[in-house]
């Protein structure tokens, strides 16, 4: 076992947590910044503004003699807020904020939608990830070893125990694989640049937490030592995590340092509502711990920062800072060029959108940016796209939208406002409303596809239908004015209303009425014997008995029911069709194609 070393030049990996709903994020968070008042030799834990540093010293005694080979991190920063929704809100240069993510899958339960979801965000930003099977204490049998290493632990566990962990890394491992991932239990992965890392933990007991951090600067080392050999004495570089009014103190950001060193009397760029501030950094403050909660004593003012950290940042201007935005550390003579920089990263961050499409609104641009790259995968376009509440004017635009299935608004994470609740009782424009990205898809295809059928249906519906008659012998009921007579339906159907040729494509004349047992019909299908009233011709001069008539249909008509509804209609109709077609294509061959 060799002993770590650290190398001060490497800035320290950012994490994000990640997991479907009660899967344990927040405990997980909560466990991990908990761990040195619990384990008093872990040693320190620094609370920064948004996150958590656990240093290497930390990490080294949790693990024991887990750890092997030379570490030249500096240790690990968690951001405090879990969920993929902070992971996609966090950007740095147009990639992921977080260097690497933890996803945290309730062991018991398994893989579930917003587990997939992240795995696809993951994968999109390419960012690598570790699998934390939460909740083993919930395995049935599992005696806990508080805040121990896993494969400790699990050496004590009896064989069902063993076998019932195995299993379920098992199954995770095989849902991995259906998203393109190879995966093993962490201690069986010997190369985590090919292989997911799945370590079991439990964020109550706090067991597998040191595996999971060992398994953290691992992945770090291997896959991020360029990232991390940053300018860690160059201007420093950031993202704002959160605008906030603090009392006594005014408009503040709390900020993520990733890169080089930030001071107080610093000049900053920052992205802004509507354009980028330029500003000077009064303090910076980083959270004072065990203080009564006043607020000049809440935090303490530091002089200087590196990377990476979390900091309030307190400087004039700051009430029009976007959440989400860079932030810059200028000299004097490139301010000009580090805004335009600035200005060009928001632009980037910029939506690109269809030509035609649906219109989506989400509360940040890292969301709005997640959620058109999930649609644009299940095939639908979007055409407008806008961070922010759905207002009155958004329904206005979506009602430029051509086309009927595109007349909708898709809103993540965001209210429908009064104004726009009013005008949409009156608008036919359709609106969606889910905090999850993959259950908003789901209702718009549902939606889609129940319109595409009822549209289908209705123009189904209206098609003029197939339909071939004889005149039977002997069933002259009236000559002429309606003339009245008896046939027998050979195949498909015929309605009044419709028009009768025949075979040689002259005109018969228009069925008023049906007929059978002197009830009216409104259909008379394949089999019937029915009488039908006919406008136009005279029984016995134009029309005799023993002839065989077709309905006469639209040539558009007949394109649809050959073209399109060819699969879905009865094989006699079929017949029927293609009889009828023969006598219109002998006049001309291109006739309804
Ligand atoms: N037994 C057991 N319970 C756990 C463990 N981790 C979390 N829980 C419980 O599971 C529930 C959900 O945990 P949270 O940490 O709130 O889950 P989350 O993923 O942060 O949930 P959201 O923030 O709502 O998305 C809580 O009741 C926790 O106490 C664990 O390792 N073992």
């Amino acid at each position: 076992m060799a002993t770590a070393t650290e190398t001060k030049n490497l800035r320290t990996p950012i994490v994000c947590v990640m997991g479907h709903v009660d899967h344990g994020k927040t405990s997980l968070l909560d466990k991990i910044r908990g761990t040195a008042v619990v384990n008093k030799e872990a040693g320190a834990i620094t609370q920064h503004i948004g996150a958590t540093e656990v240093p290497l010293s930390t990490i080294r005694s949790l693990c024991g003699n887990l750890m092997s080979g030379t570490v030249v991190i500096p240790g690990l920063l968690f951001i405090d807020t879990p969920g993929h929704h902070a992971f996609t809100t966090l950007r740095s240069r147009g990639g992921a904020l977080a260097d690497l993510a933890v996803l945290v899958v309730d062991i018991t339960e398994g893989f579930q939608p917003q587990t997939i979801e992240a795995i696809k965000i993951l994968k999109q930003f390419k960012t690598p990830f570790v699998v934390a099977a939460n909740k083993i204490d919930r395995i049935q049998g599992w005696t806990p070893t508080k805040n121990g290493p896993f494969i400790l632990s699990y050496n004590k566990q009896p064989d069902y125990v063993k076998t019932a962990i195995e299993t379920r890394t098992y199954e995770l491992v095989g849902k991995l694989s259906d998203l393109g991932f190879s995966s093993d239990r962490y201690d069986r992965v010997r190369d985590f640049t090919r292989n997911v890392g799945i370590v079991p933990i439990s964020a109550k007991t706090g067991e597998g937490i040191p595996d999971l951090l060992m398994v953290l600067i691992g992945l770090a080392q291997r896959f991020l030592e360029e990232n991390l050999r940053m300018t860690v004495t160059g201007p420093g570089v950031g993202t704002v995590l959160e605008v906030k009014e603090e009392r006594g103190l005014g408009f503040t950001i709390d900020t993520i340092l990733y890169d080089g060193v930030i001071k107080v009397g610093d000049t900053v760029v920052i992205g802004g509502k509507d354009k980028p501030i330029v500003t000077k950094i009064r303090a910076l403050l980083k959270p004072a711990p065990n203080r009564e909660i006043r607020v000049e004593e809440r935090f303490d003012r530091v002089p200087k920062l590196t990377a990476a950290a979390g900091v309030k940042i307190l400087a004039p201007g700051l009430e029009n800072a976007v959440a989400g935005s860079p932030l810059r550390v200028a000299k004097e003579d490139s301010v000009e060029a580090i805004i335009k920089d600035v200005e060009g990263e928001l632009e980037k961050a910029r939506i690109v959108t269809d030509e035609t499409g649906i219109m989506v609104k989400a509360d940040t641009l890292g969301s709005l940016e997640a959620i058109i790259n999930e649609l644009r995968d299940s095939g639908i376009k979007v055409a407008m796209a806008e961070v922010g509440d759905i207002a009155r004017k958004d329904v206005v635009n979506a009602e430029t939208l051509p086309g009927s299935l595109n007349r909708v608004i898709l809103g993540f994470n965001v209210q429908t406002l009064v104004d726009a609740k009013d005008y949409l009782q009156t608008s036919d424009i359709k609106t969606f409303n889910n905090n999850i990205i993959y259950k908003l898809i789901e209702d718009y295809e549902k939606w889609q596809k129940e319109q595409k059928d009822l549209a289908e249906k209705k123009r189904f519906e209206e098609i003029v239908r197939p339909g071939k008659v004889r005149y039977l012998p002997n069933c002259t009921f009236r000559q002429s004015k309606p003339a009245v007579i008896g046939v027998h339906v050979m195949g498909g159907c015929i309605k009044p209303g419709v028009t009768l040729i025949k075979p040689d494509g002259s005109k018969v004349g228009i069925i008023k009425q049906i007929q059978e047992r002197n009830e009216n019909q409104s259909i008379a299908s394949q089999g019937k014997e029915v009488a039908v009233s006919i406008d136009g011709p005279t029984a016995g001069r134009q029309i005799n008995e023993g002839e065989i008539y077709y309905v006469d249909i639209p040539e558009s008509h007949s394109k649809v029911l050959e073209f399109e509804l060819k699969d879905t209609i009865r094989q006699d109709e079929l017949e029927t069709l293609m009889e009828f077609v023969a006598i219109k294509r002998k006049g001309n061959p291109f006739w309804g194609r």
